[in-house]
């Protein structure tokens, strides 16, 4: 996932063995005196993918699976713990850097993060602490919480904390700060087109896997721990895929049927994509639009695994395209997966809080409005277009939304809430559907939906 300047949502919507499996306690290593003890050679490593992550060159999620490609000797237990141990410090990266005592680095914000987070005593953490560490750590673990200023103990930059408290209020900011710094669960969509829900989730109990229906959606499955599914069988035949219960939403906003011309304007990796393929019942064509060739291709497989065959990838030079410009009026329904913030999914990718900047929101609204007004012109009279973001700023959102239908009176807003009861997904939604971590337990999806008069 994501660049400031272009982020996407891939990493909603990618297999479980890419992304770290956290374990809340740190595993106890062989030659330890004191049970659960650390070693400091893991330690080491912990602060060595630190380093890298706090220079914030590319997404977190990347950067980690690089250095576990670099140290294949790392077991299973080592890399979740040094994920986990990363990601607590990336989540809490302002509020651990007071308890730093003007000494922020990498090995002061991780022990921190062991001691105020992650709940360690002193004993386990004896193996790692030098000399004077251990009265600082104890000072470290006294400051309050709640003593800190809002932004810091929201573990938020003060420019998106601004923003939040702008839209929502001081209390829910806090709120919402705080269930984002939580992890996700492992959300699975099953494939209409090869398996039913319950043939899912009974086969997955079969096999020692926690695993319960979705409350929302009614293809979703929800794990109770983070399996490696790689080389699952459900997976490798694509009965199965990892997405985010509130991004399965969006494509039941979309609602597309058998034999109709469908577009996924912004389809990425196709997390999105797939799931309007099986919708469709692999009939109809089903444009697969993207800029980046790279997310394309990554479609590939899991594609060949879906079984789709209604799916067609172009990669295009921008939404002017002229591949996109000949298919004008010709639509049924067309998704708009925009490129936002990803400022919704901060409990997958902690990261985005510190890598955004309020320009380059700006610059995200430019193009968000430009790929909006393109994409509308594909759809035909009586089509549907959705417009969606991973984000909870009203400026990717309803700034967008509000502009588009100031200048487009052909297309009238239809009601999200209302489009979803109809199919029998019991949520509490208005016109435009704002999916919470704090009120539906799904990362934050924005949508409207339209109707071409
Ligand atoms: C939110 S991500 C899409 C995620 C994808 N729909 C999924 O469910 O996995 C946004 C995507 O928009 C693409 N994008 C950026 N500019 C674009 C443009 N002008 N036209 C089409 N796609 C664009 C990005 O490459 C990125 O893959």
């Amino acid at each position: 996932m994501r660049r400031p300047s272009s982020p996407h949502s891939s990493s909603h919507s990618s297999p479980a063995a890419r992304s770290p499996s956290r374990s809340k306690r740190a595993p106890a290593s062989p030659d330890d005196a004191v049970p659960g003890a650390l070693s400091p050679a893991l330690f080491a490593r912990a602060e060595a993918v630190l380093g890298e992550l706090l220079r914030f060159s590319s997404a977190a999620d990347v950067v980690l699976s690089a250095y576990f490609r670099r140290n294949p000797e790392l077991g299973r237990a080592d890399r979740a713990f040094v994920a986990e141990l990363a990601y607590t410090v990336l989540r809490r990266r302002r509020s651990l850097a007071e308890r730093c005592a003007g000494d922020v680095t990498s090995r002061r914000l991780l022990l921190a993060a062991l001691a105020c987070e992650q709940g360690l005593n002193r004993r386990q953490m004896d193996t790692l602490l030098r000399d004077p560490e251990g009265k600082w750590l104890s000072e470290a673990k006294a400051l309050v919480r709640a003593s800190l200023p809002p932004a810091v103990r929201c573990d938020l930059p003060d420019w998106l904390h601004a923003l939040l408290v702008a839209q929502y209020g001081e209390e829910a900011t806090e709120a919402l700060a705080e269930a984002s710094n939580r992890q996700a669960p492992l959300d699975l969509r099953v494939n209409v087109q090869k398996a039913t829900r319950e043939a899912v989730i009974e086969r997955l109990v079969a096999d020692g896997i926690a695993a319960s229906a979705t409350p929302l959606s009614p293809i979703g499955v929800r794990l109770n721990g983070k399996p490696s599914l790689a080389k699952y069988p459900l997976f490798l035949d694509g009965s199965i895929e990892v997405q985010d219960e509130g991004s399965q939403l969006l494509g039941f906003l979309l609602q597309p049927r058998r034999g109709e011309m469908v577009a996924d304007f912004c389809a990425g990796a196709g997390g999105k994509t797939l799931l309007l393929g099986a919708l469709m019942r692999s009939q109809g064509r089903l444009y697969a639009f993207d800029v980046s060739a790279r997310r394309l291709a990554a479609l590939k497989p899991r594609l060949a695994r879906s079984g789709l065959s209604n799916v067609h990838p172009v990669c295009i030079d921008s939404e002017r395209d002229a591949r996109v410009r000949r298919l004008a009026g010709k639509l049924d329904r067309v998704l708009v997966d925009a490129p936002c913030s990803g400022l919704g999914t901060l409990r997958r990718n902690p990261d985005l809080k510190w890598r955004q900047t309020p320009q380059a929101i700006a610059e995200l609204g430019v193009k968000q409005a430009s790929i909006l007004a393109a994409a509308a012109t594909l759809v035909k009279p009586g089509g549907r277009l959705v417009y969606a973001t991973c984000s909870p700023l009203a400026a990717e959102n309803d700034a967008i939304v509000d502009a588009f239908i100031a200048a487009h009176p052909e297309f009238t807003p239809l009601s999200a809430g209302d489009i979803l009861r109809e199919q029998g997904i019991a949520i509490t939604a208005g016109d435009r559907l704002r999916l919470s971590v704090l009120e539906h337990g799904v990362d934050g999806f924005f949508a409207a939906v339209f109707q071409r008069q």
